[in-house]
């Protein structure tokens, strides 16, 4: 599968733009603030139905304009071509079409074309507090399990239930044990699968994402990812009795699976404290090559494969890794963006492989 064409009318800054892909290697090349990012955003726009950058839908409408569109056609293993249309007006409902049809659940979309893009913001995975790290994890085991999103949906229902009932008791100066428990129990039920599903995916992945470090690092360093979560102390309901007390001073839950983290090392010791910028970089890259690892395995697709502004803080020899990596063959169609042309023309020949640079 990969995306053909792509236009774009009043996306952020591109009043109109129609770009014809190449189905391996697509390169933007432009100075700071041209819209090489915003291109690879409605790319993005176009597998996830939203903006990596922008959670705010209608902030993504050119400034002045009351309407984006987003048109992309994409040919398949098959042959076939399949139209996938994402538009917005202001005022009105967001509205995402697959050859010419609306989805009603864009949920019912995700996975349909996969996609994988390595960023700078992803520093925030190693700088941001651990709800940016949750969030990945439950990304990545979204795409394989819905059950899993389900549970963890209706987890954060009840959890919000529990956390407006402590509030409730300090309000008016009462407590009700039973009252609480419904939701204890209800929170143990949910847990539980979404705690095995995280040690099933840490089991899964670590390996995949420690293969993929050791190839950019050329073996030079030792990385781990683990998983941490207060469920390794004790068993759900023991840890919600031992911090009532805690929980009914701060009204609201202090302990649960919503707290869970995971735990980036770098030879043994903390990246985001010891970890050079290049190393951090090459640790976020190994993370999201591992995320396009494991949705290959999951989907049976090659998802496409953004990278935004990548090259930059690497050494000669990490990127000459990092291409060396999807030089394999089990790589499918890749956009990539920077501002030095000759340095991306470079690299991308080195692979071998057709490719096409556009300027903006
Ligand atoms: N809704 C919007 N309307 C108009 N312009 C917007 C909108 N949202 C973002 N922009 C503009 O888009 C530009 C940023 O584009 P983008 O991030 O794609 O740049 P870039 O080419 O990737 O730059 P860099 O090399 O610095 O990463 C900024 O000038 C920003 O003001």
């Amino acid at each position: 599968m990969h995306l053909k064409k792509l236009s774009l009318v009043n996306y952020k800054n591109i009043t109109s733009e129609l770009f014809d892909f190449d189905a391996k290697i697509n390169c933007f090349i432009g100075n700071n603030g041209v819209g090489k990012t915003n291109v690879l955003d409605a790319i993005y726009y176009l597998s996830y139905t939203k903006s990596y950058f922008n959670a705010v839908a209608t902030q993504n409408i050119k400034h002045g304009e009351d309407f984006f569109i987003i048109e992309g056609d994409y040919l398949l293993e098959d042959e076939r071509l399949e139209k996938i249309v994402c538009s917005l007006k202001k005022g009105t409902k967001k509205v995402v079409k697959r050859n010419g049809k609306s989805y009603d659940k864009f949920s019912d979309h995700i996975g349909n074309f996969p996609l994988v893009i390595i960023s700078p913001s992803d520093r925030d995975l190693i700088i941001e507090g651990s709800e940016t790290r949750r969030k990945f994890m439950d990304g990545v085991i979204s795409q394989q399990d819905r059950a899993y999103l389900q549970n963890l949906v209706n987890y954060n229902k009840v959890l919000a239930q529990r956390n407006a009932l402590l509030k409730y008791f300090a309000a008016n100066r009462t407590f009700d044990a039973l009252n609480l428990n419904v939701y204890n129990e209800q929170l143990l039920e949910l847990s539980n699968y979404i705690y095995e599903k995280r040690i099933w995916f840490l089991k899964e992945f670590a390996p995949i994402f420690n293969e993929c470090y050791q190839e950019i690092s050329n073996s030079k360093e030792e990385v781990s990812l683990l998983y941490k979560t207060q469920l390794d102390e004790a068993p759900l309901l023991e840890l919600f009795e031992q911090n009532i007390g805690k929980d009914r001073m701060l009204q609201y839950t202090s302990v649960g699976i919503h707290k869970d983290d995971l735990q980036f090392e770098l030879n043994g010791y903390p990246i985001k404290k010891f970890g050079s910028q290049g190393q951090q970089k090459s640790y976020l890259i190994a993370l999201k090559l591992a995320q396009f690892e494991f949705m290959k395995q999951i989907t049976g697709k090659k998802p496409i494969l953004l990278f935004d502004d990548v090259f930059d803080k690497l050494d000669e020899d990490r990127v000459t890794q990092v291409i060396n990596l999807v030089n394999k063959d089990h790589f499918g169609q890749i956009f990539i963006t920077d501002t030095h042309g000759e340095r991306t023309e470079n690299v991308v020949k080195r692979t071998n492989q057709p490719y096409k640079i556009f300027h903006l």
